[in-house]
């Protein structure tokens, strides 16, 4: 499994001053959590570590490899990002859309196996929308839509994988499911990186998080070095009261 990792990367906000740069190694089994307000640069930093973005400085290296210089097929066989927002631009079903997660395994000539369809089939039932297989993606619902990105992401089968705020759309039992099957992936050697706003999800599944400040400011490292009371209200200018709760800490906002 590779290793993603950033060195002096300064992501691009346009009309912005650049940040602190950032150095992160994001290895096998790990589960990040990048939290931090509005606008701050989450989604920046997700498509940039995705490699669809310039970094304004520093370098992305995928097993010491620059991502810049890698073929996107190659690339594509390490990293997946499930986006924020997405448009279903054309209708396909719920199985031609995970099935898109097999193009960085496929060459331009050659068509899914019958071994393609399980891979794709097992991720929709992992992710609870098997049933929906025939549907077009566009009648879904936001829930449902966000679990088929989900199983494509899973059809993809990368190393690494990037995830703008997934539980978007989702019930509690689904985010729950889903937090879930992205531990599963990382117990499997996968590195799961994602942006939240939630953060009690955060606070229980992520292992390493990474707090981006309104000022550019930014830390990072293991979970319980950085889910500090102080810290947080001071990421989202918000008070918190810390409870704990099924041996992990919960966070309110106060009052
Ligand atoms: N193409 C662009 N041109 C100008 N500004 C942009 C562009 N894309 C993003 N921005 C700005 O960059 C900043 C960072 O946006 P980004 O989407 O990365 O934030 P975020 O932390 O993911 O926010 P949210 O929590 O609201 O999803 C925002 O202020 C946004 O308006």
């Amino acid at each position: 499994m590779a290793v993603l990792a950033t060195d002096n990367l300064i992501i691009d906000i346009p009309g912005r001053e650049s940040g602190v740069p950032l150095n992160l190694s994001i290895q096998p089994g790990q589960v990040w959590g990048v939290l931090g307000p509005n606008g701050v640069g989450k989604t920046t930093l997700a498509h940039t570590l995705a490699g669809l973005r310039e970094p304004r400085g520093g370098r992305l290296l995928l097993d010491g490899e620059p991502v810049a210089t890698m073929r996107r097929r190659m690339v594509a066989r390490h990293l997946g990002l499930v986006f924020q927002d997405r448009q279903d631009g054309f209708p396909a079903t719920v199985l031609e859309t995970a099935m898109v997660g097999r193009h960085p395994w496929l060459s331009p000539w050659q068509m899914e196996s019958r071994e393609d369809v399980v891979i794709a089939e097992q991720a929709l039932e992992a992710l609870d929308v098997i049933h929906l297989r025939d549907r077009l993606v566009h009648t879904l619902s936001g829930g449902e839509r966000q679990r088929v990105a989900i199983a494509t992401l899973m059809t993809q089968a990368p190393d690494i994988w990037l995830l703008d705020e997934p539980s978007n759309h989702l019930d509690l039992h689904h985010q729950v499911a889903m937090m879930q099957l992205l531990a599963e992936q990382a117990h499997a050697g996968r590195a799961i990186f994602m942006c939240l706003h939630d953060l009690n999800l955060a606070a229980r599944w992520c292992d390493h998080l990474l707090l981006m400040f309104g000022d550019g400011q930014a830390c990072w490292g293991k979970a319980e070095t950085m889910l500090v009371p102080a810290a947080l209200e001071q990421l989202y200018g918000q008070k918190l009261v810390t409870v704990e709760a099924d041996g992990a800490p919960v966070f309110v906002p106060a009052r």
